[in-house]
C-alpha cells in the first residue's frame, strides 16, 4: 500500500533513494540508552539499516549528514553519538533551517524520529562563539524534556564546548536568585524562562532563534500559550521561530501561522501519525477496580525491560504506586505533586534502569526519550477536560516507545462504556485496529502477548519489517 507524501510546503523535493550504507543504532548511550534493551543490539541495527533504507518509512533518507552543510565539529559530534545518517525529518529541515536569512519552521514528523537533533543541529550551527551572550532559546513544556534536550545540546555540541559553546537550563533552581545564567544555548520552561527574563537574569537581546519543542502543546491557549506569547514579545522581532512536534491540531496549526509568520511547513497527514513498530492493544476490564489486579496480573506475566504506566489524575498515580510497592514490586511515580528535586531524582532512577517500572501523569506524555522503554499502559484513557478522547496526548503516550526504529508495545486499558468509546474514537481517528486482549482467560492473555512479542521478532529477523512498515 502506498502512502500519502509528507507535504513540504516550500520546495519540496522528492526523495530518489539511493542505497545507503547499513546504519547501527544511534544509541544515545551517556544518558544510558542502550544498556538494558531487550533486543539484541544485531537486530536492531538490521532492522535500522532496512527502515532507512525504504522510502515509505520515517526514517528514511536519501542524503548523509555530510550533505547538509553543517559546522565540521558538529559532524564530528554526530559521529560520536553513532548517528550515521539523517531521519526524513533531519534531511528535510535541516537545509530549510540552515538557509540564510533565517526563516520560519512549523515542522511535524511522528514521536522518535529525530526532531530534537534537527532544532539543536540549527541552532549550534548558528551560534557565534566569539559571543558569550545567550544567542538560542528552546522552550520545552516539562523540566525532565528541558533537561534531555539540554543533554542532547551538549553531546551533539561536544567539539564546540571546547572552543568556548556553553549550554543553560532555565528551570527552577537552575541558578541562584540574582546570578546571570550564562551560555549561548537556553533550554528552558516558559514560566521560569518568562521570570528570568524579568529578573534580568537573561539577557535576550543577541536572541536570534528561538525554537518551540511540543508546540502545540506549547501554544495551547487553555496551558503555556499565553507565557510563550510573552517570552517572544520580549525577545528581538528578527528572531528565527522553529516550532516541531508529532502533533499539530488544525485549530493550534492557525495559530501557529500567527506565531511562526511565513514559515516553511513540513506536515503530515493523520493517517501517517502512528509509528508502525508500536503494537496497539487493549485490555478489556469490567470494573475500575479490575483494572488494578489486572495490571498486577500483567506484570506478574512478562518480563519487560523498562515500562510507563499512565494515570489521568495524580492521586490515582500515588495510589497505584502505594499498592504495587506494598506487593514487593520496584516501582517509581513522577507526578506535577512532586519537587523539582525529587522529580530529577525519581526520573534518573527510571532513566538509569534502577526503577523499571514509572507510574505518571501526562506531565511526561511528552518528548521523554528512554531507548529501553518497551511497554506503555495507558491505565486512563487519555481525555480533554470535557471527558473528551484526546487523540494527541494517546498519540504522544504510545510514543515513548518505539524510538527510533524500536519495537515496542502500548497497552490501553477500558473498564466501562466512556473509557471503550474514547479508545475506540481514538482508534478510529488514527486509523489503527488495536488487538483486543480480555480478562477473563489469562493463558489467552499470555498466549497473544507472546505471539504478538514473537511475531514482530520474527518478522525483523526474516527482513518482514519492511512489508509493515511498507503499509505505514
Ligand atoms: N539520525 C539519527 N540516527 C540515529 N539515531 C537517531 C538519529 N536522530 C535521532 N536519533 C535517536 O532517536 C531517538 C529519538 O529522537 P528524538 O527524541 O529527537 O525524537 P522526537 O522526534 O523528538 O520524538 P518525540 O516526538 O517523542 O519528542 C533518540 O534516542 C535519538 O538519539
Amino acid at each position: 500500500m502506498s502512502t500519502p507524501v509528507a507535504e513540504t510546503k516550500e520546495n519540496g523535493s522528492k526523495e530518489n533513494g539511493s542505497l545507503e550504507e547499513a546504519q547501527q543504532d544511534g544509541a544515545t548511550q551517556w544518558m544510558g540508552g542502550t544498556q538494558g534493551l531487550d533486543e539484541p543490539e544485531f537486530d536492531v541495527n538490521v532492522k535500522l539499516a532496512d527502515l532507512q533504507d525504504d522510502p515509505n518509512n520515517p526514517l528514511y533518507s536519501a542524503k548523509s549528514f555530510d550533505d547538509l552543510n553543517l559546522r565540521d565539529e558538529l559532524i564530528r559530534g554526530l559521529a560520536t553519538m553513532n548517528f550515521r545518517k539523517p531521519s526524513k525529518i533531519q534531511e528535510r529541515a535541516l537545509p530549510l533551517l540552515l538557509k540564510n536569512p533565517p526563516q520560519n519552521l512549523i515542522g511535524q514528523s511522528q514521536s522518535g524520529t529525530g526532531k530534537t537533533a534537527a532544532f539543536v543541529l540549527n541552532m549550534l550551527s548558528r551560534v557565534d562563539l566569539n559571543n558569550k551572550a545567550p544567542q538560542c532559546l528552546v522552550l520545552a513544556p516539562t523540566r525532565e524534556l528541558a533537561k534531555q534536550i539540554a543533554g542532547v545540546a551538549t553531546i551533539m555540541g561536544t567539539f564546540l564546548l571546547e572552543k568556548g559553546l556553553r549550554i543553560a537550563e532555565a528551570i527552577p533552581q537552575s541558578v541562584p536568585r540574582g546570578a546571570q545564567l550564562e551560555g549561548q544555548v537556553v533550554v528552558g520552561t516558559p514560566g521560569t524562562t518568562m521570570d528570568m527574563i524579568k529578573r534580568r537574569q537573561l539577557d535576550v537581546r543577541a536572541m536570534k532563534v528561538l525554537t518551540l519543542d511540543e508546540a502545540d502543546n506549547m501554544l495551547d491557549m487553555q496551558g503555556m500559550g499565553d507565557q510563550c506569547k510573552r517570552v517572544k514579545n520580549l525577545l528581538p522581532k528578527t528572531i528565527q521561530v522553529v516550532l516541531f512536534s508529532a502533533t499539530f491540531p488544525p485549530k493550534v496549526l492557525e495559530f501557529a501561522d500567527f506565531f511562526a509568520p511565513h514559515a516553511n511547513q513540513i506536515t503530515l497527514e493523520v493517517e501517517q501519525l502512528t509509528v508502525k513498530g508500536i503494537k496497539q492493544m487493549y485490555l478489556d476490564c469490567s470494573t475500575d477496580e479490575e483494572k488494578y489486579n489486572a495490571l498486577v496480573k500483567f506484570y506478574g506475566l512478562m518480563t519487560i525491560a523498562s515500562s510507563i504506566i499512565f494515570c489521568h489524575r495524580r492521586d490515582t498515580a500515588a495510589e497505584i504506586e502505594r499498592r504495587m510497592t506494598a506487593e514487593g514490586h520496584k516501582v517509581a511515580m513522577l507526578s506535577g505533586a512532586l519537587e523539582g528535586q525529587e522529580r530529577d531524582r525519581v526520573f534518573n532512577e527510571f532513566r538509569t534502569g534502577l526503577k523499571k517500572v514509572l507510574i505518571t501523569t501526562n506531565v511526561l506524555s511528552r518528548g521523554i526519550d528512554i531507548q529501553t522503554v518497551t511497554l506503555v499502559i495507558n491505565y486512563d484513557i487519555p481525555e480533554t477536560y470535557g471527558g473528551k478522547p484526546d487523540f494527541e496526548t494517546y498519540l504522544h503516550r504510545i510514543g515513548r516507545t518505539g524510538r527510533f526504529g524500536r519495537t515496542g508495545a502500548a497497552l490501553s486499558f477500558v473498564h466501562d462504556k466512556k473509557s471503550w468509546a474514547n479508545l475506540m474514537a481514538i482508534c478510529e481517528h488514527f486509523k489503527v485496529e488495536p488487538t483486543k486482549l480480555e480478562t477473563d482467560d489469562w493463558d489467552e492473555v499470555e498466549r497473544k502477548l507472546k505471539a504478538i512479542m514473537k511475531n514482530k521478532r520474527n518478522d525483523e529477523a526474516l527482513g518482514l519489517a519492511k512489508e509493515e512498515a511498507m503499509a505505514d
